[in-house]
């Protein structure tokens, strides 16, 4: 379960809203090609993350051998005609159980960044290793391999199909990412535990708050055991309570299920919940 910071102003709730409209048309698609992160503004709170940065930080990231490698990686777009260089020379590592944010100011590149890193798109030059995979090189059919059996996404917009419930939300991962029926309980039953959702199990997301929808997100996300959580400004959309509780959800999340998580956010004051911060600049990272 996860552990419930105080200090925290109430939240409101949020009410059904375009999101989930647009999350069925997301679903519509295999889970196994997500759609490419989209670009989002943020609102900050300062006090948000204030009791999640004073909670201790879990165990010691594992070292030994990085996750996921990004070398000398460049990505342009063509934009009327002209080439708009997004990306110019990234490099990175992630390691295993690793909290990893970036930050940058929008349009710095970090969503494209993310796509990437997800094998949602592939770089113009450089090198995207993951695990044993080369994201760089691999086909379509390979990367969303790749992305069924090793990595969840979590949106910003929560993502989740309307009309089902928690449970059926998650079930219906597992479902699409052929995981045998006969784990479905009880992987359904632990994820929905592990957000703190045990209650609201049978909820739809318009019966849920949006801090709930997007930890039944979370719980979908993670519920095929990816190696790898990418999640793009996940709690932009949330008040400040509910944006510590999804941070305190992730550093559980870490510790229980053994996941390296890859989030972006505009938010300062997060910062110190993370393990390890990549601050980005007009495509470049500037601290690294
Ligand atoms: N498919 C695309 N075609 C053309 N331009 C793109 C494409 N994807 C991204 N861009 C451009 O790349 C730049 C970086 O976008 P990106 O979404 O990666 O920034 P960001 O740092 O995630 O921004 P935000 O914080 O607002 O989400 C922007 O100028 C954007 O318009």
């Amino acid at each position: 379960m996860i552990r419930w910071l105080k200090n925290k102003k109430s939240g409101t709730k949020n009410e059904p809203d375009s999101a989930n409209t647009g999350a069925a048309s997301q679903e519509e698609a295999p889970a196994s090609h997500p759609p490419a992160f989209a670009r989002t503004d943020v609102s900050s709170d300062p006090e948000a993350y204030s009791a999640a940065t004073a909670e201790p930080k879990p165990s010691a990231v594992d070292f030994s051998r990085p996750l996921l490698t990004v070398t000398g990686v460049e990505r342009s777009f063509s934009v009327g005609g002209q080439p708009l260089h997004v990306l110019k020379g990234i490099n990175m590592e992630l390691y295993p159980t690793q909290l990893v944010m970036l930050k940058g100011r929008s349009g710095s590149g970090k969503t494209t960044l993310l796509n990437l890193i997800g094998g949602l798109d592939q770089p113009n030059r450089g090198e995207i290793r993951f695990k044993e995979h080369s994201f760089h090189r691999s086909g379509d059919d390979e990367r969303t391999y790749i992305r069924r059996k090793e990595i969840g996404f979590i949106f910003q917009s929560f993502a989740l199909m309307p009309l089902l419930s928690a449970w059926e939300n998650v079930e219906l991962s597992l479902r699409m990412a052929g995981i045998p029926r006969s784990e479905w309980k009880s992987r359904v039953t632990h994820c929905l535990e592990l957000v703190g959702l045990a209650k609201r199990m049978h909820h739809r997301p318009f019966e849920l708050s949006g801090g709930e929808q997007q930890r039944v997100a979370i719980a979908k996300a993670i519920a095929h055991r990816p190696s790898l959580l990418l999640a793009d400004e996940p709690t932009a959309e949330l008040d400040s309570q509910m944006g510590a509780q999804v941070m305190a959800v992730f550093r559980d999340i870490i510790r229980t299920e053994r996941m390296t998580i890859c989030m972006t956010t505009h938010d300062p004051t997060i910062m110190e919940v993370a393990d390890r911060v990549f601050e980005m600049v007009d495509g470049k990272f500037i601290n690294n």
